[in-house]
């Protein structure tokens, strides 16, 4: 299996550009972020280029402090649209494939309806990303909008655009809904990234609910050939807490 450090946790104590050449000292095969706007692309890039990995992912802004995303808010489709238009254009000039929309706390058909009417805005602006959803937890970001897998499935079958996709994240599920391996195999036709951590503390994963030998031999039988995304919160330095990556990249 392939893995992509995910550098909102993974060695964030770092600027990104160095953050991506420790990822690629260390032995990844990717890596992604979540709020990369502070840094300037040219030097993103720089890195990618240097280091030959590919920047899988991003987020868009989250907002106000305390807000978690804009894109399910009723009444701020505007500035929505100008953090999804803003994450287009910093994955574009990073080379950047994919972009996690961020809902935000809102709930109701108003709040489905933006969100749908958002995502549809980002799915046609930029048809050659893959436009994430991610359904968190609701202990982590309770009053999220988004926080099921079948409602996720629901919004990227009904907008009918090919580059919408789930974001499995294995942390966030299994914590709301378990079931994993089955859901793996469900719904695989639209994810579009898969993430671990493990649960319920966050941690390396090697430990807790979830067997991740278990996760990563079922997305092998899967064909799933893409880096998952380790998005975990080390105990100190990142560099210590890789001890988990050599049993599961021999998978
Ligand atoms: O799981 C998460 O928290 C992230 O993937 C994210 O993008 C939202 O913070
Ligand atoms: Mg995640």
């Amino acid at each position: 299996m392939k893995f992509s450090a995910n550098l909102g946790f993974l060695w964030n104590d770092m600027a990104l550009p160095d953050a991506i050449r420790a990822a690629a000292a260390a032995g990844f095969d990717a890596v992604e972020c979540h709020w990369p706007y502070d840094q300037a692309p040219e030097a993103v890039a720089a890195a990618l280029a240097e280091t030959g990995l590919e920047m899988l992912g991003l987020n868009t802004l989250r907002g106000k402090p305390g807000e978690n995303g804009l894109s399910a808010l009723p009444g701020r489709e505007a500035e929505a649209r100008a953090e999804i238009d803003r994450a287009i254009a910093y994955a574009r000039a990073i080379g950047c494939g994919a972009i996690h929309v961020m809902a935000g706390f809102a709930e109701g058909p108003a709040a489905e309806a933006v969100f749908r009417a958002n995502l549809d805005h980002a799915c046609r602006a930029a048809p050659e990303l893959t436009i994430l959803i991610e359904p968190l937890n609701r202990h982590d970001a309770p009053g999220y909008f988004l926080t099921h897998s079948g409602q996720a499935l629901d919004l990227i079958e009904r907008a009918g655009h090919e580059n919408l996709k789930l974001m499995f994240d294995c942390y966030h599920l299994q914590i709301m809904e378990g079931d994993l391996t089955r859901r793996l195999q469900a719904l695989q036709p639209v994810i579009g990234h898969v993430q671990i951590a493990a649960v319920p503390d966050r941690g390396t994963p090697d430990h807790g609910e979830l067997d991740f030998r278990h996760i990563c031999a079922t997305l092998r039988d899967l064909g799933w050939a893409r880096p998952v995304g380790a998005e975990y919160r080390p105990v100190g330095p990142t560099g210590d807490s890789l001890g988990w990556l050599p049993a599961l990249r021999a998978i």
